[in-house]
């Protein structure tokens, strides 16, 4: 359905979102606890850590064998999923079979400016092929030009897919690019994806450099916390650290920035910390 919701309505709704998240009296302001399950690690033996970790490989010349032992290592390790792009999600559906671990496919990736019916088709096909996360990029381009309404369509087309046409929920998440981000379009976003239906909002593709940093990643969680207890008390929209997250104690600091999921090509490095046992 498409949103009944102008442009000016949207900076009408940004600007005063903003105002409340930067007023230091407001409620908003101190809104957006960062305790989640993950805030207590401090140990990278916690056998929560694996859980909050979506073990990536995205470059676009990943071969068979790359893909195939990302999802080998993700079986050793717990990962929560492997995240791939669209053509390689049936790939890692077989290699996962009867784990816990999932499919997690990219779409959009990495510059996020192609149309959204391609967006939703992508989406529709990686679900087909088994993928049961889905990390869009969002329209960069739109945002800057204050087309917000572009911003919101396209996300929610992706939504949509993932919500409504598939029988299980399929959990959305939102790749803001924060590092050619403004702070101001980084609340923006994050409150259009939320307004969109998204399930995370995500800060990096990990492919212009930079990545997540602690300010962002507290900026996006205050920025989707009114969402919070919508649904049972559940925290409705969480935060995705990625890009550059390459250690454990990058994970912990991104865990007390109110992450609570890291996407990371770096998972094995951040695993074998364990062997010092170090507490941070
Ligand atoms: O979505 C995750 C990122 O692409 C991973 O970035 P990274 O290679 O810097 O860990």
């Amino acid at each position: 359905m498409a949103s009944s919701r102008t442009n000016e309505d949207w900076k009408r709704l940004i600007t005063s979102k903003i105002d409340r998240l930067q007023s230091p009296n407001s409620e908003s302001h101190n809104s957006g606890s960062i305790e989640s399950d993950f805030t207590a690690i401090v140990s990278p033996n916690d056998p929560k850590l694996p859980l909050a970790i979506d073990h990536t490989l995205l470059k676009p010349d990943a071969t068979n064998e790359q893909v195939d032992e990302l999802c080998r290592e993700a079986r050793k390790w717990g990962f929560k999923s492997c995240c791939v792009n669209g053509s390689q999600v049936n790939r890692v559906v077989e290699n996962l079979r009867g784990t816990s671990v999932i499919a997690c496919a990219v779409v959009g990736f990495p510059l996020g400016a192609g149309t959204s019916k391609s967006k939703a088709f992508e989406a529709s096909q990686a679900i087909e092929d088994g993928a049961q996360e889905v990390d869009m990029v969002i329209n960069v381009g739109a945002l800057k030009s204050k087309d917000y309404n572009l911003v919101y369509e396209d996300i929610k087309a992706v939504t949509e897919v993932a919500h409504i046409s598939s029988s299980s929920k399929i959990l959305v998440k939102v790749i803001l690019e924060t590092i050619s981000l403004t702070n101001g379009e980084i609340m923006a976003a994050s409150y259009i994806a939320a307004e969109a239906g998204a399930d995370y909002v995500k800060t990096s593709t990990g492919f212009l450099g930079g990545g997540a940093t602690e300010e962002h990643v507290g900026l996006m969680r205050r920025s989707v916390a009114y969402k919070d207890g919508d649904e049972g008390g559940e925290r409705r929209v969480k935060v995705k650290a990625s890009g550059g997250v390459r250690t454990f104690e990058s994970c912990v600091k991104m865990f007390k920035a109110g992450a609570e999921r890291i996407g990371t090509s770096s998972g094995i490095a951040i695993m074998e910390s364990r062997r010092s046992d170090a507490t941070y």
